[in-house]
């Protein structure tokens, strides 16, 4: 299966999926064609061109709508006979008409237990709620935030002396190994969303 890989930052997850799908040894079902950031001289943009993966920016803020900067996302995405997408650490929320196009075919990693502590700063709200244990999940992409099912998830400790920069240290360990278990579950169709938004399991 073609990858697109969307980022907006450091791409640590990226590099997860790049090192997992190059890897001879993994056999993977899923080979990373693309990848688009929605901001310039990213450090995840050197990744990809050091892998020697195409990547390309597409400014969200060129764009006069939400749904024009999706749309020219999903023409690059077409044009590059994409098959699956991956949302690593990509911070702009898509909107409905994106998502319904790409339903079942697009992927996200968010670092805690959903459905606990959605949105954007999900280590905040982790040690603001003095939980004891989090960890980061795996979904399928759905129109409302961080609510499509749930694919993969690992469980971290979460100690009195986590800041946020700890907590996601140790969170991101385990999403680089979450998000190429999850692909690939998806890229060999072990992992099929079906339409009442469940997920079927196959073998
Ligand atoms: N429709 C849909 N789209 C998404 C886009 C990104 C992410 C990644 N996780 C994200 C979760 C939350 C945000 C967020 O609230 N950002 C601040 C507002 C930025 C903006 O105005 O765009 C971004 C990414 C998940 C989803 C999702 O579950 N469903
Ligand atoms: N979606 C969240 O944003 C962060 C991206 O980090 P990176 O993959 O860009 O290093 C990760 O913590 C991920 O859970």
């Amino acid at each position: 299966k073609n990858v697109a890989v969307l980022i907006s930052g450091s791409g640590t997850n990226l590099q997860a999926l790049i090192d997992h799908t190059q890897c001879p040894g993994n056999k993977s079902s899923a080979q990373i064609v693309l990848v688009i950031s929605n901001k310039a001289n990213v450090k995840g943009l050197e990744r990809a061109h050091k892998a020697g993966i195409p990547s390309l920016v597409i400014n969200h803020k060129l764009y006069k709508s939400r749904e024009e900067f999706d749309d020219a996302v999903h023409e690059e995405l077409v044009h590059a006979n994409v098959d699956l997408v991956c949302l690593a650490g990509f911070m702009r929320i898509l909107s409905g008409s994106f998502v319904r196009k790409w339903t079942g075919r697009i992927l996200n990693v968010h670092p805690s237990l959903l459905p606990s502590f959605k949105g954007a700063n999900a280590h905040k709200l982790v040690l603001e709620s003095g939980v004891r244990i989090s960890g980061c999940t795996v979904h399928f992409v759905a129109e409302e935030i961080d609510s499509g099912a749930i694919l993969v998830q690992k469980s971290v400790p979460v100690f009195t002396s986590d800041t946020e920069a700890s907590l996601s240290e140790r969170v991101k360990r385990l999403e680089h190994i979450a998000y190429p278990s999850a692909l690939e579950m998806v890229a060999s169709d072990k992992a099929v969303l079906q339409e009442n938004g469940k997920v079927l399991w196959k073998e």
